[in-house]
Order: structure tokens, then sequence, then C-alpha cells
């Protein structure tokens, strides 16, 4: 089997999807899984991006569907910004879509600068503009988990094929979740999803951007990364892409695999 079809099994990609079939497979899962935990419902992050407006959608649908037989169960959207975001528009346009049960809005800034100020003090050196962004990462996943705590909740994480491929995300910070609605999809293939419930085009245009640098604010992905999304979606649903492109998503692959598994122990063979 080719490292390609191996990677495609292994993130339960499809090369052709139908967007209303994958919707109600997804607002199913959400729904099930919801039941069978007996928590009280989800909540998630919006920060404006592509990701959160689907997986957000999906499940203020999830929720509605079950509140109609019965359930007492809600979504709680959560605004994150890092003082003021640039795209903040977007944000409150995906809120207007989503339309969730309830918002919450916490600014980021002050813990993520006492840290960084704290890290500077004891460890005698400043925190990198990159692994202060992962710290914002982290203080976002902090925040879900206090909602979730306080209110027997579930914190949804936006993963999907597109960043698990990479491993483009923070680890246990947008890394950290319970339940993955959009996992197995591509960037392309959650476009389709958000055009099919209605979305405003505008947030499924845009360029995704994790905006995690003070020094590079609204940064491309595809310039971090140095592939575009076009190529991981063509790999990722089996097509041709460059040499050059697939030996730069293989490599990345093969170097993050710990960041689809669970820390490693002498038990584990994934990592020999
Ligand atoms: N082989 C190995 N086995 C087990 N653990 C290993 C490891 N190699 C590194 N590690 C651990 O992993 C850490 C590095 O991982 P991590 O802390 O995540 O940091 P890292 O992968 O270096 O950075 C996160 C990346 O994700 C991107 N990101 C973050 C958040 C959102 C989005 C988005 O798409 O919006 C993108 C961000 O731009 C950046 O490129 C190391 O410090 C180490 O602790
Ligand atoms: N400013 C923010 N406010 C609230 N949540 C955020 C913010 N930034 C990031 N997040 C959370 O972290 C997740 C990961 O960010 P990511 O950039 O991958 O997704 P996105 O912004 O929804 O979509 P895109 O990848 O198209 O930018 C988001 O889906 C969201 O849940
Ligand atoms: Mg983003």
């Amino acid at each position: 089997m080719s490292l390609q079809q191996r990677i495609m099994n292994d993130l339960h990609t499809k090369s052709n999807i139908v967007a209303s079939t994958e919707i109600e497979s997804r607002v199913n899962f959400l729904k099930q899984y919801l039941i069978q935990s007996k928590a009280k419902g989800f909540v998630l992050g919006i920060s404006g991006g592509q990701d959160s407006t689907l997986a957000g959608r999906l499940a203020q649908i999830a929720v509605e569907e079950l509140r109609e037989s019965g359930h007492i169960v809600k979504f709680v959207a959560v605004r994150l910004p890092y003082g003021t975001q640039r795209d903040e528009e977007d944000a409150e346009l995906a809120l207007s879509f989503i339309n969730p049960d309830d918002r919450i809005s916490f600014d980021v800034k002050k813990t993520v600068d006492v840290f960084a100020e704290s890290y500077k003090t004891n460890a005698s050196q400043p925190l990198s503009d990159f692994n202060k962004g992962n710290v914002k990462a982290r203080v976002r996943m902090i925040t879900q988990y206090a909602i979730a705590g306080q209110g027997n909740l579930l914190v949804i994480g936006t993963d999907h094929a597109a960043e698990a491929i990479t491993g483009f995300f923070t680890k246990y910070g947008d890394g950290g979740a319970d339940i993955l609605p959009l996992a197995g999809l591509t960037k392309r293939q959650g476009k389709m999803l958000l055009k099919e419930l209605g979305a405003p085009e505008r947030l499924y245009v845009k360029q995704p951007t994790a905006d995690l640098l003070d020094e590079k604010p609204q940064q491309a992905d595809e310039t971090e990364l140095g592939i575009t999304y076009d190529e991981l979606d063509d790999y990722l649903e089996g097509k041709a892409v460059s040499d050059d492109a697939a030996k730069k998503i293989e490599e990345r692959y093969l170097q993050t695999e710990h960041k689809r598994q669970l820390p490693a122990s002498l038990h584990d063979e994934w990592w020999q």
C-alpha cells in the first residue's frame, strides 16, 4: 500500500462526498455521543474562521434537534480574542450564522501576557513569539474546559484531515478537545458543507489563519506551512500532487505522529 493510501486510511478521508449526507452523519454523531456521555451540551471557541463556523453550526443544529426530542442540552459559543482581533467582524458574522444558545466572551490577552512576563522572570529568558502563540492556543483550551466543567459540557475540537495530516495544531491547545465533528474532512470539503448550510460566503473563502503571532497577525496557514490547502486536499482525496509537495506532506506526517496519538509509553508500538 502506498504511503498516500495509508494516510488516507488512517485519517478516514474520502475522495468524494455528498455535502448533505456528511452534514447529517456528523450531526447524528454529535447527538448520539452527547446522549451517550450524559453531558448537557457543547462548548466551542468561535474565531471567525472556516472550521469553527462549521463545527459551531453543526453543534447548534445537533442540540436543537435533541431538544425537539426532549433532551435538555445547549451549545455555548465562546469568543476568545487576544486583545483586538483584526477579523472581529468575521467572528460576529460567524456567531450570527451559528445562532448559538449562549455566548460568552473572554479576552485571553491578560492571562497570556501575565504568563509571558512570568516566564521571562522565572526562566530568565523571553518567551519567543512562536511559543507565546502556542500559549494563546492553550489558554483558549483552559478557558473552554473551565466552561465545560462548570456546565457539564463537552469541548468540541475543529481538527480535520487537512490539519491532522501536518499536525498543524497546538498539542493540548486547539488539539485538546473531547469530540471532533470535522474529522476526515479536507478543507475544501468543509467549504462544501458550509455552502450547503447557507453560511455567508465570506467565512469560507477567506484565508485560513492560526493567527497566533504578535509579529505576523493573520499570517496565512499556507505561508507558515509552505504547502497549500489545495495540495493537502488533493493528496488526501487520492489525487496526484507534485513530487515536491508529496515529499513535504509525507515528511510532516511522519514527524507529527506523536500529535495524533496518546502520550507514548513503553507499551506502544506506533513510535518504534
Ligand atoms: N517525537 C515526539 N514525541 C512526543 N512529543 C513530541 C515529539 N516531538 C515533539 N514533541 C512535543 O511536541 C511539542 C511541539 O508541539 P506543539 O507544542 O504543538 O508546537 P508546534 O507543533 O511546534 O507548533 C504548533 C504549530 O501548530 C500551528 N497551529 C497552532 C494552533 C492552531 C493552528 C491553526 O491551524 O489554526 C495552527 C502553529 O502555527 C504551529 O505551526 C514539543 O515541544 C514537544 O513537547
Ligand atoms: N480568536 C479566537 N476566538 C475563539 N476561538 C479561537 C480563536 N482562535 C482560535 N480559536 C479556536 O481554535 C480553533 C483552531 O483554529 P483554526 O484557525 O484552525 O480554525 P478556524 O479559525 O476556525 O478556521 P481557519 O483554519 O479557516 O482559520 C478554532 O477553530 C477555534 O475553535
Ligand atoms: Mg483560524
